[in-house]
């Protein structure tokens, strides 16, 4: 197993509420020092983002984020920066370090007006100091006027630790978020920002980790890792000198109805690609030429039904059981054959050393209850979009999408095995690890992607790799990839686009 103790850690409000604890009650830094590094931090990033800005306006909330804002002021006017705060709720509300922090920038003369529609002028750069990790709910009346009139000014942007309206935790909107440009995220990185609708609206991330203790860290553990493709893949060992083909894993793919026979070719490419020794096709026999014709590597023969199938599972490592498999009575046996013949391998299965990567009609067959197939079972895994995340779910893709992290762990308490969540943030989950990968990019909004990804994680399944680890090393090099291949353009990217930067990334 490769170890994630080493990835960044993600971090929830209510966690990142308990290391600010930590470290004012047992580091002894006082809250409003840390207000004022954060200040600085966010500031110095707004420099070297906007170096000369005409004017600088900061929206300021009630709480702490607010506090943050008006230390930014306070700095810009030392600075000589024409400044403005402009006040969103009650003043009389505000307390401790953030009442302070007000009361310093009115002192040293920063100019503090309320809030009003229309208030804000059209030059310089804003500053989003509305809300922070404290927001609870959907976003009320004035917040949401406030949040409406900053992403309508056409300004560049600057969100103070969260994009105000973001939920930190699950990266979903709360009825209106800031769409910034850029986000100055305090202490420790939080998970909304990274999954959902969080990369859309926090722009450039930058993390300042304003001087928290170790100890204050080593106390409140994050429970999400966000996943960095070179250092997974600085654990996976070289291959051997000696190396055979027979060592490096036997993948068959299982799928490619009618029409849809570029989808198993897309698979089977993809595993050969990412290293796997003998790739094999199970698919219609009317695709036999054309796959073969386009990629003699792959072993690429017709099966009939389940009884064609299951001599070509016998002696194989992984299936890729799903693309383009359809959901046709053909469909349901060869999905049928393949779980029952990973299940019934038992000590295979427990070696770890036959796994089915489930995708696409695999997941619709599963989910529509085909063959009676019985989970949860520890030797697959499940990598679901939203859309077909909630048909396993019972539920819309909506409700998957509002909180992420809970649909993939909800997921694989259901099914078991490990579960990949596809979409910006991906996320990857085997019960005990939640990692998220952030590669990728719109371009990867095209057909073919999930098939490319089914052959990843599989080969590297048959190289060796156990399941959490192919999954997570499989999502960040595929996305890894797009990201590589899109450098020229992520309109028209295509799912074979990403073979060739695969294999490279792969050294
Ligand atoms: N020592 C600390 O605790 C530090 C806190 N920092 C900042 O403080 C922030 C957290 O501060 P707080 O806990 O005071 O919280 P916030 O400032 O994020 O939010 C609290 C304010 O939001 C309002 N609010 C809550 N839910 C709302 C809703 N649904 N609609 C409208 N308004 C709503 C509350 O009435 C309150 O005024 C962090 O995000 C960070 O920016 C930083 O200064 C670093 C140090
Ligand atoms: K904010």
């Amino acid at each position: 197993m490769f170890d994630y103790s080493t990835q960044q850690g993600l971090y929830s409000a209510a966690q990142t509420r308990a290391l600010d604890r930590h470290a004012i009650e047992k580091g002894g830094i006082a809250g409003g020092i840390l207000m004022a590094r954060a200040a600085a931090a966010a500031w110095e990033l707004l420099l070297q983002r906007w170096p000369e800005p005409r004017r600088i306006q900061v929206v300021c909330g009630t709480g702490n984020n607010g506090g943050d804002g008006y230390l930014l002021a306070d700095i810009a006017h030392k600075r000589g920066f024409p400044v403005t705060v402009w006040q969103v709720g009650d003043a009389g509300r505000i307390a401790g370090d953030a009442l302070r922090a007000r009361e310093q920038a009115l002192a040293n003369g920063v100019v503090v007006a309320p809030f009003a529609r229309d208030c804000l002028a059209a030059e310089g750069v804003l500053v989003d100091a509305l809300l922070g990790t404290g927001l609870g709910g959907e976003v009320r009346p004035a917040q949401y006027e406030a949040i409406v009139a900053m992403n309508a000014a056409g300004l560049p942007l600057l969100a103070l630790d969260i994009p105000s309206g973001l939920c930190a935790d699950s990266g979903r909107v709360l009825g209106a978020a800031v769409k910034a440009d850029a986000t100055a995220t305090f202490i420790v990185a939080k998970r909304g920002l990274y999954t959902g609708a969080g990369p859309a609206c926090c722009g450039d991330i930058h993390l300042a980790t304003i001087g928290v203790p170790r100890a204050s860290l080593a106390a409140n553990p994050a429970a999400v890792q966000r996943l960095d493709l070179y250092s997974l893949l600085a654990q996976w060992p070289a291959r051997k000198p000696d190396a055979h083909k027979g060592d490096c894993g036997r993948v068959v793919v299982v799928g490619g109805d009618d029409g849809m026979g570029g989808a198993i070719l897309l698979a089977a490419e993809a595993a050969l690609r990412c290293g796997a020794g003998l790739v094999s096709a199970a698919t219609r026999e009317r695709h036999v030429s054309a796959l073969l014709a386009r990629c003699p590597e792959a072993m690429a023969r017709g099966v009939r039904g389940g009884q064609d199938l299951a001599p070509m599972l016998a002696a194989v490592d992984a299936i890729a059981l799903g693309p383009g498999l359809g959901q046709s009575s053909w469909s349901e046996q060869l999905f049928q054959a393949a779980c029952d013949q990973a299940a019934c391998d038992q000590a295979a299965c427990e070696a770890q050393d036959k796994t089915l990567v489930v995708d696409a009609d695999g997941l619709n067959l599963l989910a529509g209850g085909a063959g009676g197939v019985r989970f949860p079972r520890q030797d697959w895994v499940l990598t679901p979009h939203p859309g077909e995340a909630a048909r396993l779910l019972g539920t819309d893709t909506a409700a998957i999408q509002a909180d992420r992290f809970a649909a993939v762990q909800a997921l694989q308490a259901r099914y078991g095995g490990v579960v990949v969540l596809k979409g910006k943030g991906s996320l990857i989950c085997d019960g005990r690890h939640l990692l998220l990968s952030d590669y990728g990019n719109p371009g990867m909004a095209s057909g073919g992607m999930g098939d490319v990804l089914s052959g990843v994680i599989a080969a590297l399944l048959a190289q060796g790799l156990a399941p959490l680890d192919a999954a997570a090393l499989g999502v960040c090099l595929h996305g890894a990839a797009a990201d590589s291949a899109a450098g020229a353009g992520q309109r028209g990217l295509l799912a074979s686009d990403l073979l060739a930067p695969m294999r490279e990334l792969l050294g």
